[in-house]
């Protein structure tokens, strides 16, 4: 790998990361909202929305469906729950009329707050009821009216990849897929399979030919790319693949997306790339929390016991005070 495109993790996170400071007021620090959470799946926006708030964002909220949030909401008192997310079996028996009214009510809760949010999280745990989906690919076009950005994961991918046009030219979007979920999007995109020798320029292209958003390829190293650069990250890491690690790495890059947008719109001379900047931080932090736990769990080492290590990670790269 040439060392151009492995980035400096731990500079970046020292860059993007905001010094704690008496006289900031509750949310500065970053208001972040996850959408997912359904029957099948709890853990998964619950692991995204709680890593959110372990690095230092003042609010996390979740929108899911109602069968999901009281399984959320007792996992942690912290997160903000929103039971509003309807699947296809609540309408099954409703006009067309009646559901798309449950459409707009659906939408209407979350744009209530959409103003408030610095980033969104698509996808952790969301499944792929159709109705569900439909409502979602709602919200996306919400976030992209009030200039909101959001990363897209797990079931989120899958809906973008069949309906690519709801990325199309928003610079504010970060994908996040990893293996199976990066294979579809080239298939889809591209028309081809995934090319191991051109890694970087694949990459690259797909970023572009979706219109300029910002890729994190998830692997043994993660490679970013926005359609221009491309950087990778390799430090760190752990031979434990257990669930969930990439639910805690979409609600981290929410969180340094959004400290690296307000660093940057504070200093108009840092031509950085915020999206970059935070899928960099992003990855550093959650490959640095995993290696750390490893060495205290081993072979038990699970998704729980990385986010205990996200505090500890951080604060050895950029102490509080
Ligand atoms: N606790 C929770 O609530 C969690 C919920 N989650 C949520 O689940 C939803 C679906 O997401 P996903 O990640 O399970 O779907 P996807 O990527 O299609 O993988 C499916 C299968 O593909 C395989 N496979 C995987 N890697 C491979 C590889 N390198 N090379 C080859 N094959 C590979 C492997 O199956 P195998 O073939 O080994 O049987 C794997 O099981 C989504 O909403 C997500 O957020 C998760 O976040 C986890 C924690
Ligand atoms: N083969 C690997 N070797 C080392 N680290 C890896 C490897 N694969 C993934 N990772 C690390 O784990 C993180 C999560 O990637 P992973 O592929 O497990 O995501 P995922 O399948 O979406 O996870 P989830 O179970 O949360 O859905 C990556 O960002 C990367 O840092
Ligand atoms: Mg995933």
């Amino acid at each position: 790998m040439s060392s151009t495109l492995e980035a400096d993790a731990e500079s970046v996170l020292r860059l993007v990361t905001p010094s704690l400071d008496l006289k900031r007021h509750k949310g500065q620090a970053g208001k972040i909202a996850v959408i997912g959470g359904c029957r099948e799946y709890t853990g998964a926006p619950y692991f995204a929305a709680i890593s959110a708030l372990k690095i230092g964002a003042d609010l996390s909220h979740v929108f899911c469906t109602k069968d999901a949030a009281p399984v959320i909401k007792s996992y942690s008192p912290e997160l903000i729950v929103h039971p509003v997310l309807e699947e296809s079996y609540t309408i099954s028996h409703f006009s067309e009329e009646e559901s798309r009214k449950v459409q707009e009510r659906v939408v209407a809760e979350v744009d209530k707050w959409m103003e408030r949010f610095d980033c969104l999280v698509i996808g952790p745990g969301l499944g792929r009821d159709p109705f569900l989906l439909e409502c979602v690919s709602k919200i996306m076009l919400l976030a992209k009216k009030f200039n909101v950005p959001f990363v897209v994961d797990g079931d989120g991918l899958f809906l973008v990849t069949n309906s690519i046009g709801l990325l199309s030219s928003y610079p504010l979007a970060v994908l996040t897929p990893n293996v199976n979920e990066y294979k579809r999007l080239v298939l889809k995109v591209l028309n081809c399979e995934v090319d191991e020798q051109n890694a970087e320029d694949q990459l690259r292209s797909l970023a572009n030919q979706i219109g300029g958003v910002t890729i994190l390829r998830k692997g043994r190293s993660d490679l970013i790319s926005n359609g221009e650069i491309v950087k990778s990250v390799s430090i760190y890491g752990s031979p434990r693949r257990c669930g969930g690690q990439g639910d805690i790495l979409s609600g981290s890059v929410a969180v340094f997306l959004s400290w690296a947008q307000q660093l940057i719109s504070g200093h108009e001379s840092l031509l950085e790339n915020p999206a970059i900047l935070g899928c960099i931080a992003a990855s550093g932090l959650l490959r640095k929390a995993a290696s750390l736990a490893f060495a205290k769990h081993k072979r038990s080492t699970l998704t729980s016991d990385i986010i205990e290590c996200l505090g500890a990670s951080l604060e050895d790269i950029c102490p509080a005070s």
